[in-house]
């Protein structure tokens, strides 16, 4: 679905393209509206809604017809009623005729208010029902796009907006399509009531509800401008928020006694929001008070001429009594269809965001153009020149960088922090296209296949890979997601990773979710983790596995068992890590020093030795530090 066009760049064919990743996003201003839009707005709005439930949908309007009958109605009554008063005060045996005045009264009232309670249930759960459909749509989006968007703070503002603010816009512009149609039909109702009573006060009252039109619309574009820049101290706030209130960071906040210091931020930054929000609730309160203040001067010349046609004897008393009841009701009527008009007006606004952020999922590859599958296997991996530069950095990452992998290699990754070797890794397995250069599996540039099938060819454990709160066997099963949990295939993967055992003899085994946020959750070491993240990797089984420092968190037995067996574990696939100990670098087939993005040396242990350059030169350094004075052995040699 398509809202609008604002913000995003145009094609001459007309097509909304979303910018790219690298681009500074556009910053979304309130933009005036065409009827067209408008219309366009609605109808998609419409769409959706109908589709989530339909029979909601239709439910909600029958009651906001039965309600429109109903005071139309209550008119009616409430001048039968002073009718049937005033002749009791003429003649006391007239009594009996107040009694059905009264009853239909009371009816019709109970009836207006049971509607308006149901329709405010069902109002509840047909909103859920939209909303759970944009939020399919925009998971849809936030999972598919680049991962390069995720290195941009433009995408995040964005993304908050969304979630906060856009998703039950939809929602909102059929609700305010409700409520028009709702109080134009009770309005006709009253209205017809009314001019069976005094023709003149019609029209009056229509022109009663324009002040409050004419600042609404303003009051629409100052909250949308105030939502778009408050976004970023909005998100400040919830980060600050995090850190306070996390697991991971409650120790360190209290090893560092950070309480004090982030809430002064937290309170400095509130402080902000707040003298920001002060401002703009005074704006947008003085609007609202032109808008009811010009209602209420055409409302007060109503009654004027009221009160002028009961002198005049063009209304009785019963007539007026009743008007004074339809104008209130109508006048409220009036402004309901003004607020509706305006709730589609604001959030036409806020969709314009959301059309752009869902335009990114849109800019995703369609399934027809997405290429051939990814060979099961493959005989050499050759990265030539690439270059990656990541969004707003000054420098590239990777700049001409150069490798080869044949298949049941161990290649291994070495260099300074921050080299490039992460981000090669990255590019490696496809989840960053490269600015320039290519990686051919076999000659076939990766952008050629379909990225769904060349990631189920490659496994990745990150530096930083994620600890679901999950069993373990679900923990290492997410391996392959998509197909079903084989406890075999778990457990040889787990003994592989060296991480049996203790999984074994956990409180449930397998079943017991590692992590204590749920109940009868274990939590797991640090080095314990990686190895479920390595269980998580050989469960995966692909022919390229790429490993970020594997053994970082291993101690020395384990890594030690890691990498004596991790020839029979792979088992002829090809495995590419990243490590900082040359204990471990030492036994690949090739090594790849990189240096500020670039490769500077490549050849086996013993060569790079050999040639005293900067992997020798890393190597002492390392090696230095174990035969320091008195350290080398128990006896002191
Ligand atoms: N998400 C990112 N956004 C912007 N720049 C980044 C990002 N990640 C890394 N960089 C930069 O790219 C360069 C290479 O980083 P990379 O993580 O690839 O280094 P590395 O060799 O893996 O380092 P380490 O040994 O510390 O893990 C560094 O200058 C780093 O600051």
């Amino acid at each position: 679905m398509t809202w609008t066009r604002t913000g995003s760049r145009t094609t001459p064919a007309g097509v909304a393209q979303p910018p790219g990743p690298t681009q500074p996003q556009p910053q979304p201003q309130p933009q005036r509206k065409s009827f067209g839009n408008l219309v366009r707005l609605v109808r998609a709005s419409l769409a959706l809604v109908w589709s989530s439930g339909p029979r909601l949908f239709l439910g909600l309007l029958a009651l906001q017809a039965m309600v429109a009958g109903a005071l139309a109605g209550q008119i009616l009554a409430v001048q039968h009623l002073l009718t049937a008063i005033l002749e009791v005060a003429d003649d006391a045996q007239a009594i009996s005729e107040i009694v059905a005045p009264v009853l239909l009264l009371a009816g019709l009232t109970a009836l207006t208010s049971i509607a308006g309670g149901l329709q405010g249930h069902l109002q509840r759960v047909l909103g859920e029902n939209v909303a759970r459909a944009m939020w399919r749509r925009v998971l849809d989006v936030a999972t598919a796009v680049d991962l390069r968007h995720f290195e941009s703070s433009d995408f995040h503002n964005q993304l908050e907006r969304v979630q906060s603010s856009a998703l039950t816009r939809p929602y909102q512009v059929s609700q305010g399509l409700i409520t028009l149609v709702g109080s134009l039909l009770a309005g006709i109702g009253v209205g017809v009531a009314l001019a069976g009573i005094s023709p003149l006060l019609l029209p009056l009252l229509v022109v009663g509800g324009l002040p409050l039109l004419l600042t609404s619309r303003q009051e629409s574009r100052l909250e949308f401008a105030f939502a778009v820049s408050q976004t970023p101290t909005l998100r400040l706030r919830t980060y600050l928020t995090l850190l306070q209130t996390g697991r991971d960071e409650a120790k360190e906040v209290r090893a560092f006694g950070l309480a004090p210091w982030l809430r002064g931020r937290f309170d400095a930054v509130y402080e902000e929001y707040l003298a920001e929000l002060s401002t703009h609730v005074r704006r947008r309160s003085r609007l609202t008070a032109v808008g009811n203040i010009g209602s209420a001067v055409v409302l007060a010349a109503i009654l004027l001429v009221l009160v002028w046609l009961i002198g005049e004897g063009a209304v009785g008393v019963a007539g007026a009594g009743a008007a004074i009841v339809a104008i209130r009701m109508l006048a409220s009527q009036v402004q309901g269809v003004f607020g509706g008009v305006r709730q589609i007006f604001e959030s036409g606004l806020f969709l314009a965001d959301l059309d752009v952020f869902l335009a990114l999922g849109a800019a995703q590859t369609p399934p027809e153009a997405r290429g051939p599958a990814a060979p099961t296997s493959f005989g050499s991996i050759t990265a030539r020149d690439l270059v990656f530069t990541y969004p707003g950095a000054a420098a590239p990452a990777l700049d001409g960088v150069s490798i080869d992998l044949r298949a049941g290699e161990v290649i291994a990754l070495v260099g300074e922090n921050g080299s490039g070797k992460t981000t090669l890794a990255k590019v490696l397995a496809g989840l960053y296209d490269p600015d320039a250069g290519a990686v051919a599996w076999d000659g076939s540039d990766l952008r050629e296949f379909d990225r769904g099938s060349l990631r189920a060819r490659i496994t990745v454990v990150f530096q930083d890979f994620v600890q679901y709160a999950l069993t373990a066997t679900q923990n290492i099963a997410v391996g392959r997601a998509d197909d079903p949990v084989d406890p075999e295939r778990v457990q040889a993967a787990a003994r592989a990773a060296g991480a049996d055992r203790f999984l074994a003899g956990l409180p449930h085994g397998y079943d017991t979710i590692l992590s204590r946020l749920f109940v009868g959750g274990q939590e797991l070491s640090g080095g314990q983790w990686q190895r479920v993240a390595l269980a998580r990797a050989f469960y995966r089984d692909a022919p390229l596995m790429i490993l970020d420092e594997p053994s970082a968190s291993l101690d020395p037995r384990a890594e030690h068992e890691l990498f004596a067996n991790l020839r029979t574990v792979l088992g002829g696939r090809t495995a590419l890590f990243i490590s900082h100990r040359f204990s471990t670098v030492r036994g690949a087939d090739r090594i790849y020093v990189l240096k500020e993005g670039r490769v500077v040396e490549h050849g086996t242990h013993l060569e790079l030795l050999r040639r005293g350059g900067h992997y020798a030169e890393l190597h002492a350094l390392q090696a230095e530090a174990y035969v320091a004075a008195g350290e080398a052995t128990p006896s002191g040699q």
